[in-house]
């Protein structure tokens, strides 16, 4: 039988102000750290971090970065790490510059450490990268040996963002219960390499729960800016309970879809999160789960915002073709549909992405919620 494994980040920090303490938390771990951050990351934290660097007797160099995490930019910050002589790198911003951190830092051999800005996704606290194209298309999974040294949020940071980020980070955390129960069920193995934990169950199965009681209370936060219990707790089960839940309790269909969603060119104004959540909703079809749980799932995610039905991904069910082309992608050789507790073909994506618009439409008209409308870019 495989062994079942967890993993984890070596220390994570949150809290409101955290920021502060970035320089003596990088101070533990390295001596010439390497910032990254997109022009909109820096010019909100660049004086905090250059003020905190400087107090802990460390350099403030930092590089740029654009919007996704290819292979080119990877390498060219490798190459910016080897020509600089940094022994730490360290993402600022959202998903994309922190995925990008944690390849580089893995190919040129130096540790790394994660500064979300939002609470838009789990990648920083994991021990893995997403690698897409330039058009923003699925390629591959880059898997390391360790996860990060530090993941620090500051949560008043993440107040001050654009609420769909938050909203976004829901959509992922929500799925990490569904998933990780879907490979429990099954024989598939986790990200971590190994069968679920029972701790990954666990603290994916938190996340679920503090989600369902803090999820819009933290929105009504985040709306006006303030940080409250609700917000701390959300942060968490976004960024750390998600990370680890879904690391070590699995992936399954949700995110697979959300992988064969970035072939579809519709999605690509959609948050991470937001696709996600198509895919759970999906998931929740394709495994037959209790018809009540997956009206209850299609009310919750409609009340936070996160999209449950084609119209808004900007498909309709006569895309036929599109859709066909998501199953596809969803269903390739080595994606993590394949640990659903069933064999999934192309065929059954289909039909769930299909239903999902039926459903969503008639709980939302049952339930007293507005219909589904497609989403504005972003
Ligand atoms: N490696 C993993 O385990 C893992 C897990 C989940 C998602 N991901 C990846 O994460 C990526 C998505 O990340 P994302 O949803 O964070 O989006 P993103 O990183 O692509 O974009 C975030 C955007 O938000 C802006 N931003 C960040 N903080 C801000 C702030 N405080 N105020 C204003 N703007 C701010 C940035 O400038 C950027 O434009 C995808 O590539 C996905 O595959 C990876
Ligand atoms: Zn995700």
């Amino acid at each position: 039988m495989t062994n079942r494994v967890l993993i984890a980040p070596s220390r994570y920090v949150q809290g409101k102000n955290a920021l502060t303490d970035l320089g003596n938390e990088l101070h533990r771990i390295g001596k010439s750290p390497l910032l990254v951050a997109d022009d909109v990351v820096w010019g909100i934290v660049e004086s905090t971090v250059a003020e905190s660097l400087r107090a802990a007797n460390l350099e403030v160099a930092r590089v740029g970065f654009n919007t996704y995490t290819t292979p080119e930019a990877v390498d060219e910050l490798v190459a910016k790490i080897r020509d600089d002589g940094h022994d730490l790198i360290v993402g600022v911003g959202g998903g994309s510059t922190i995925d990008a951190c944690k390849a580089a830092g893995h190919l040129a051999g130096v540790r790394w450490a994660s500064v979300p800005t939002a609470a838009s996704t789990d990648a920083p606290t994991s021990a893995l990268s997403v690698i897409y194209n330039d058009e923003g298309e699925f390629l591959e999974y880059r898997f390391f040996p360790r996860n990060p040294d530090l993941v620090l949020v500051d949560t008043q940071l993440v107040a001050n963002a654009p609420l769909r980020f938050l909203i976004g980070g829901i959509g992922d955390a929500l799925a990490t219960w569904l998933e990780a129960r879907a490979t429990e069920r099954g024989q598939g193995s986790t990200m971590a390499g190994g069968r679920p934990t029972q701790s990954g169950l666990a603290l994916a199965r938190l996340s679920w729960d503090i989600l369902h009681e803090h999820a819009l209370a933290a929105i009504d936060a985040v709306r006006d800016g303030v940080v409250t219990p609700s917000v701390e707790a959300v942060v968490e089960a976004n960024t750390l309970l998600s990370g680890l839940g879904f690391e070590s309790g699995g992936l399954a269909a949700a995110h697979a879809i959300h992988n064969g969603l970035t072939a579809a060119p519709s999605t690509h104004g959609l948050t991470h999160g937001e696709k996600v959540n198509i895919g759970s909703t999906a998931q929740l079809i394709l495994e037959g789960a209790p018809v009540d749980e997956i009206e209850d799932f299609i009310e919750f995610t409609t009340r936070i915002g996160l999209p449950n039905s084609l119209t808004e991904i900007g498909l309709s069910v006569d895309d036929r073709d599109a859709l066909r082309a998501v199953a596809e992608a969803a269903t390739a050789e080595g994606e993590t549909i394949h640990s659903m507790p069933f064999a999934v073909t192309a065929d059954q994506v289909v039909d769930a992405l299909i239903a999902i618009e039926g459903i969503s439409r008639r709980v939302r008209a049952e339930r007293g919620l507005p219909e589904p409308a497609p989403q504005e870019e972003h």
